[in-house]
C-alpha cells in the first residue's frame, strides 16, 4: 500500500468539529443542488426555482424502507420480478431493468399520481423534471457521529434545504429502532425529529422487521440502493454526494471491522452482512469498501482522546492495512478528516489544515 495523505483538518475543541462538518455538509449540498458556492448565485436560483411549480409537494411521511412505507418501495409497489439472489448476482452490473416502472423517488409511476398531491394525475412534462430533479445524497453513520450533526446542523437549518436530501446509512446495528444502538433511531431521535418546518428529507433506513436475519437484510437494503441510483442507468456502484464516518477505538468504520478481512477485500457486493463484530452489537449490516470509496466526498469525523492511538496507526501506519487506510487509499483526492486535537495527540508526522468555511462566516471563538 503506498502512502497516500488525506485532508486533515484539527480543531482545538469538540464544538469546532460539529461547526466545520455543518458547513462541510452545507457546502456540499450546494455545490450537488447548484453547482456553485456561491450565495448570491445560489439565492438567484432558488428564486427562479420557487417559480417553477412544485416537484416534490412537501411530505410528512418522509421516511422510506422497503415495508415500512406503503407508498414508496415495498416490494409489491417496486414490482420486483427477480429474486434476493438474482438480485446478488445480477447486483454486480446493474442493468438498469428492475422495473421502468419505478421512477427517481421510489414511486410507482405506472400509477400516474403523484402520493401528495391528493391523486391528482401528473403530466408528462412534469414528469420529465420530476426525473431529472437533482437531489442531494448523503449516508451517514451512527454513534458519536450523531450528535456531532445535532450539534453541528440543527442550528444551520436555514441554510439547508431538507426537502432535497435523500439520506442512507452507512451502516446500521441491528437491534429494534427503539434501541439506543440502532443507528437510524438515534439519528431519528437527535436529529430528523428535530428538523424545523415540514420540508422534510427521504430517508432509507433498514426495514426493522428483518433485524433476525443480517443477509436478508442486508440484500433488502442493496435493493433499495440499486433502485434508486442503478434504475434508469447502468451503474456498476451507487455514488453518494457524501459519506459520512467516524471510527471506532477498534479501528472499525461504518461496520467494516479491521478483523473482518474477507469483508474488506469484498469487490462487487454494495451491502454486506455482518455477523459476530467483536465490539457493540453483533449483527450489523455495512455498505462495502467499493461503495464507499466511489462516494464524491468521503469525509471521516473522529473526536476523543479514546481515538488517539487508532489515529496513530492509520495516519503513520497505512500498510497496517485498516479499513479508513484502505478508503484513504482507495478514495484518494475525495477523502477530508475533521479530527479534534485529542485524537491527534499521538500524530507527529501529519500535516494538518486549518479548516475555512465556506458557506457560513467562520464562528467567533469564545472566551
Ligand atoms: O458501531 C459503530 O461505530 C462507528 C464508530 O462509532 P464512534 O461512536 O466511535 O464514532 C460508527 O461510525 C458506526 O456507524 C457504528 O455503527
Amino acid at each position: 500500500m503506498t502512502t497516500t495523505v488525506p485532508l486533515i483538518y484539527s480543531f482545538p475543541e469538540f464544538e469546532g468539529v460539529a461547526e466545520a462538518v455543518a458547513d462541510h455538509i452545507i457546502s456540499a449540498q450546494n455545490q450537488t443542488l447548484y453547482n456553485t458556492l456561491d450565495p448570491q448565485l445560489i439565492a438567484l436560483l432558488k428564486e427562479e426555482q420557487s417559480k417553477r411549480p412544485s416537484l416534490f409537494p412537501s411530505s410528512s411521511t418522509a421516511s422510506f424502507s422497503h415495508s415500512s412505507n406503503n407508498h414508496s418501495l415495498s416490494p409489491s409497489t417496486l414490482n420486483l420480478s427477480l429474486s434476493t439472489s438474482q438480485l446478488n448476482s445480477q447486483s454486480k452490473l446493474y442493468t438498469g431493468s428492475l422495473n421502468n416502472s419505478i421512477n427517481n423517488n421510489g414511486i410507482n409511476s405506472n400509477s400516474d399520481f403523484s402520493p401528495n398531491n391528493g391523486g391528482t394525475p401528473i403530466s408528462k412534462k412534469e414528469k420529465k423534471r420530476k426525473t431529472s430533479e437533482v437531489r442531494f445524497k448523503i449516508a451517514i453513520s451512527g454513534g458519536s457521529l450523531i450528535k456531532i450533526l445535532n450539534q453541528g446542523l440543527l442550528p444551520r437549518q436555514e441554510s439547508i434545504e431538507w426537502d432535497k436530501w435523500d439520506i442512507y446509512f452507512a451502516d446500521e446495528r441491528l437491534v429494534p429502532f427503539e434501541s439506543k444502538d440502532s443507528n437510524y433511531g438515534e439519528s431519528k431521535r437527535q436529529i430528523f425529529d428535530q428538523i424545523k418546518g415540514d420540508k422534510k428529507p427521504r430517508i432509507f433506513h433498514i426495514d426493522e422487521s428483518l433485524i433476525d436475519d443480517n443477509q436478508e437484510c442486508a440484500d433488502d437494503y442493496e435493493k433499495i440502493l440499486i433502485n434508486n441510483f442503478a434504475r434508469k442507468d447502468s451503474v456498476k456502484l451507487p455514488m453518494f454526494d457524501l459519506l459520512l464516518l467516524g471510527c471506532a477505538p477498534d479501528g472499525h468504520i461504518a461496520s467494516l471491522f479491521p478483523n473482518h478481512g474477507e469483508q474488506l477485500r469484498e469487490k462487487l457486493a454494495w451491502c454486506l452482512p455482518v455477523s459476530k463484530a467483536p465490539s457493540g452489537p453483533e449483527n450489523r449490516i455495512t455498505l462495502s469498501i467499493p461503495v464507499i470509496c466511489h462516494s464524491a466526498r468521503v469525509t471521516f469525523v473522529v473526536e476523543g482522546l479514546t481515538k488517539a492511538p487508532i489515529m496513530r496507526i492509520i495516519m503513520e501506519r497505512p500498510e497496517k492495512g485498516l479499513p479508513s487506510s484502505i478508503v484513504n487509499e482507495g478514495a484518494a483526492g475525495r477523502v477530508s478528516w475533521f479530527v479534534d486535537d485529542d485524537a491527534l495527540k499521538d500524530c507527529y508526522d501529519v500535516t494538518k489544515k486549518k479548516y475555512k468555511f465556506l458557506s457560513i462566516d467562520e464562528p467567533t471563538p469564545v472566551n
